[in-house]
Order: structure tokens, then sequence, then C-alpha cells
């Protein structure tokens, strides 16, 4: 879908968003504000989607921006075969708590599908990567690496890796149904970037969560041969099916776990 050197750019825009978020993050005090529906914004997001939205229409005018912070109307969308799917800062809690662990995400979806997505971590520098008929790959200072999604050795112990933030009736539920697992808690969609790398095997999302949050982790994460499905059928998360921008409850997984027919039969809800 996407060729090298359009991915080139596109990271290329993500680490100049991650700049501008970090301008912020460098400061003594930001302003905290709540949005309509009560969850915080500060300048870092609204500095990052004004970068993000600028280059994206300035180098890939051919499609329309859906971004958290400009939502387009469903009458609108709803014609859209392929867009851009930009959450500018995710783990905006964590940019306030000062933990380091958020990230900026861009997405391409075409006919409902993460086909592309770039997923950059300002304070470390890592840069995420996937593409539909490229593959995963990440990249920190000028060196690439490739990503593969099941672990080098099946670990004894899983790691599941879960939400700081938001933990949900639904997640403590299904880990009372397992016996044996180390829980990491992960801001943003860093979790997904660790089930791509091997450093993590599963992330159950038993909760709600927007598309531009899970959308170019997806694509990092599928093209590093790991999977996110839904849990009410087991079928790939998409989007832009419906009007409502909030998705299913999923449970994404490294390549190993599709193995573990006990976890992947999953008894849906
Ligand atoms: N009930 C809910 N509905 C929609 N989005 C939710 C949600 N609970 C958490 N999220 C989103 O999950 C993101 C954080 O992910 P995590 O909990 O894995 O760290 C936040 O993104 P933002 O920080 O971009 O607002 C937040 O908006
Ligand atoms: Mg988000």
């Amino acid at each position: 879908m996407l060729n090298h050197s359009q991915m080139q750019q596109l990271q290329a825009i993500a680490i100049a968003a991650g700049n501008a978020i970090m301008s912020v993050y460098r400061t003594q005090d930001f302003n905290v504000e709540l949005k309509a529906d009560q969850t915080p914004v500060t300048q870092a997001d609204l500095l990052s989607h004004q970068v993000i939205n600028r280059n994206l229409q300035r180098y890939f005018p051919q499609w329309p921006v859906l971004s958290e912070e400009s939502v387009v109307a469903w009458e609108q969308r709803k014609e859209w075969q392929q867009f851009w799917l930009v959450d500018p800062l995710d783990g905006t809690k964590e940019f306030i708590k000062r933990n380091g662990e958020f990230t900026v995400n861009i997405a391409l979806i075409d006919k409902g599908e993460a086909v592309a997505g770039v997923v950059y971590v300002p304070v470390t520098g890592e840069c995420y990567c996937g593409c539909k008929g490229l593959g995963s790959w990440k990249i920190i200072k000028d060196q690439v690496s490739s990503l593969t999604a099941s672990a080098p050795s099946r670990r004894n112990t899983p790691v599941i890796v879960s939400s700081r933030s938001h933990v949900t009736p639904g997640l403590q539920d299904f880990l009372a149904t397992l016996q044996n697992f180390e829980l990491l808690e992960v801001g943003s969609s860093l979790k997904l970037c660790l089930l791509a790398e091997g450093r993590a095997d599963l992330y159950p999302r038993l909760g709600d969560t927007s598309w531009w949050d899970i959308a170019a982790g997806q694509a990092v994460l599928e093209h590093a041969g790991g999977k996110l499905l839904r849990y009410d059928g087991g079928e790939p998360l998409r989007y832009n099916q419906t009007a409502q921008l909030t998705n299913p409850w999923f449970i994404a997984c490294s390549a190993d776990w599709l193995l573990d027919s006990e976890v992947m039969s999953g008894e849906t809800e």
C-alpha cells in the first residue's frame, strides 16, 4: 500500500510531532484542560496534531485525516475508502504523570483495514513501523531491526500487558481465569509494540478504546506476525464500518499465542 520512501516520510512526520510534544514535556508547567468527554488534553496534544495534519496534507493530499483532535462527521467519512487515522498523543495521562509511556500514532486505513502504521515514542526515540507487503521494523538512532511478534523461545510464564490508567472489570474477570502469568502495566499503544517485538505475549483489552488508540499499533503488530482480534468472535479489528468511534473489546497476541487454543478459543461474553 505504501512504499519504503512513503514510510520514511511518515516516520519523519511522527518524529516531528514527537519533537513538538517534547518541547512541552520539558517545560516546568503545562496546562491540562478537560475536553467535553472529560478526558485530559494538553498543548502537546494540539501541537502534535497540527504538525501531523499539516504534513499529511502536504505530502499525502490524496487521503483525508481523521484525528482524535479533529473528528469528521460520519455523514462525510462513511464514503472514505482510504484515510489517515491519527492519535497525536496517545497516553495523555502518562504524559501528565511524566512517566514517558506515551506515543504518536499514524495509521493508514484502506477499506476498514489498518494497512500501515507508525508508532513513535518521543522519550526514547524508538519508532515502530508496519506496512502490508513490507513487514514491521523498529528504528532507533538510524539502526533498523525487523520485528517478529513471536518470542524467540516460548516463555514459561507468559507476559500479559495491560493499561496503566484504565483497568476494567472485564480485564479483571479475564485475568481471574488465568493461573500463571506476569502482568506488565504500560501506558498507550506501546503495549502493541511490545507484542510486535516479542517482549510480551498477550494484551486483552476488555474495555473501550477509540479507533485512533489502536490502528497504528495494530498495523505494526499484524505485519510482525501477531494478531489483534475481536473478543466477540475472533475477527480482526476493522475501522470506519459504523458511526461510532469506539472499538469492540479485543485480544492482541504474539504469533505464539495463536497456538494456544485454550486462550484463543476465547469464550465470548
Ligand atoms: N472508555 C474509554 N473509551 C474510549 N477511549 C478510552 C477509554 N478508556 C481509555 N481510553 C483511551 O485509551 C487511551 C490510553 O490507553 P491506555 O489505557 O492503554 O494507556 C487514551 O487515549 P489518549 O491518551 O489519546 O486520550 C484513552 O482515551
Ligand atoms: Mg489515545
